[in-house]
């Protein structure tokens, strides 16, 4: 029996689960799971449930940081004397670590000095996510040192899209040299939402046609057809596309020059492990929510109680529609399901509610009831009569992580 312990390093939130599996290509078994969520609307919250009760819920914690947050939750796990699985550091196993920007990697890769500098020379194509991450790794390998660390890219699933669709309109020289293209990510999170929507529809996976609409602190959706992505809105970067808690999404590219004089300098969070300019900065770190309405909470913003928050909510919904309008006809028009899923996605009744409205026009809808209503297993029907389907899922990237590394068989011998 191996401990996994996989860790997701959200741009808001650090989440935590640890797994048993028993040898290769087994199903992971959650035995605990913790996360420190908020970290861009303080104060911090704390949840650890073990062998699914609830430990702590809403805990306010003192963390700012992913780092700071992860070192909380290794403690938490460690100390607490119930979680026989992993008395001591020397149980865990495996660590697998979600890093968002996998450049051309199609595969989870061990972690070795080579992997992780080439990681780590990613990190400005994923400035909120991947310096975080490594962040996280360092730690796993001075805490941990029996532990092989494992990392699983965001990226990966998006390997499939076409490169018609890929492809940005620049000199091809230079795209090619510099490896300017779409990436895509929240790809863990697809890879579980296909498999789960196909096995919810009784469909094979390789014949699964959705629209996945992965809607968290960062958001972006994905057209999945015959079970791989064919598209997806963020790019590059994960600046592209949807607006997120503290990202502004696709703005017109001149925005940036007509922004203010100094946004083409370097900013001064600039780290050795993150080269990040002050255009950059202020469309990832100082954009999205937090800009239109001062919180990141979507929670407070679906109340839409002041002007600033109805702004922030319709034009959400706007985005969201028309990624869900240009899907449909990429899919043309052969979509099983419409599925929400993330923090926002999966909370949010009111975004899903207004989005559905928007989009009634291509044949989904909701019913009142079963939206708002308590969530039923992992996929949950939310459609109304007589409309395709829509469904909320509720993803889980660590498992998906711990189910790739249960794969991997040099792990196992
Ligand atoms: N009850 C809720 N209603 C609406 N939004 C919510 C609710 N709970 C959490 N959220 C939002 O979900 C987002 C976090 O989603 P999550 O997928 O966990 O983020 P991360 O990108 O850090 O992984 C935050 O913007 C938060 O405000
Ligand atoms: C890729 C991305 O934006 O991830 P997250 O939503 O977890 O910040
Ligand atoms: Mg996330």
């Amino acid at each position: 029996m191996k401990a996994i312990l996989s860790i997701n390093a959200g741009s808001s939130s650090v989440k935590i689960s640890v797994y048993a599996a028993s040898h290769h290509k087994a199903t992971p078994r959650e035995i605990a799971d913790a996360q420190v969520s908020g970290l861009t609307a303080p104060p911090a919250k704390l949840t650890y449930n073990r062998q699914g009760t609830s430990v702590e819920k809403d805990k306010e914690v003192d963390a700012n940081s992913q780092d700071t947050a992860f070192r909380l939750l290794l403690d938490t796990l460690i100390n607490d004397e119930a979680l026989k699985d992993i008395a001591s550091k020397d149980d865990i196993a495996i660590a697998c670590h979600r890093i968002v920007h996998g450049g051309d990697y199609d595969d989870a890769q061990l972690i070795t000095k080579d992997t992780y500098h080439h990681i780590e020379a990613l990190s400005d194509l994923a400035p909120l996510h991947n310096g975080a991450a490594l962040g996280i790794v360092d730690a796993c390998i001075n805490q941990l040192p029996s532990t092989h660390n494992v990392a699983c890219f965001d990226s990966q699933y998006h390997q499939s899209i076409p490169a018609h669709i890929a492809t940005y309109p620049i000199n091809q020289d230079i795209a090619k040299k510099n490896k300017l293209r779409k990436y895509g990510f929240h790809g863990l999170s697809y890879a579980f939402i296909a498999r789960s929507t196909a096995e919810f529809l009784h469909k094979d996976e390789s014949s699964l046609n959705i629209i996945a609409l992965h809607l968290g602190s960062g958001a972006s959706a994905c057209a999945i057809h015959n079970g791989q992505s064919r598209d997806t809105s963020m790019g590059l970067t994960p600046l592209a596309g949807l607006p997120g808690a503290t990202r502004s999404g696709s703005v017109d590219p001149s925005l940036v020059f007509h922004y203010a004089s100094d946004v083409g300098k370097l900013s001064p969070a600039s780290t050795s492990q993150l080269h990040i300019s002050r255009a950059e900065e202020i469309l990832n770190k100082k954009s999205g929510w937090s800009a239109l309405t001062g919180t990141t909470d979507f929670a407070t913003i679906a109340s839409r109680a002041t002007p600033e928050q109805a702004l922030a909510f319709d034009l959400f919904v706007d985005r969201v529609a028309g990624f869900i309008g240009s899907y449909f006809v990429s899919l043309g028009g052969d979509v099983d399901a419409l599925v929400f899923a993330g923090g926002i996605g999966e909370k949010s009744w009111e975004l899903r509610d207004a989005v559905a409205r928007k989009v009634q026009c291509l044949g989904f809808r909701v019913d009142e009831g079963k939206n708002k209503g308590p969530r039923k297993g992992i996929v949950d029907e939310i459609s109304g009569d007589g409309g395709k389907k829509v469904l909320v899922c509720q993803t889980d990237e660590q498992f998906e992580m711990a189910r790739m590394c249960a794969a991997k068989e040099e792990l196992w011998a």
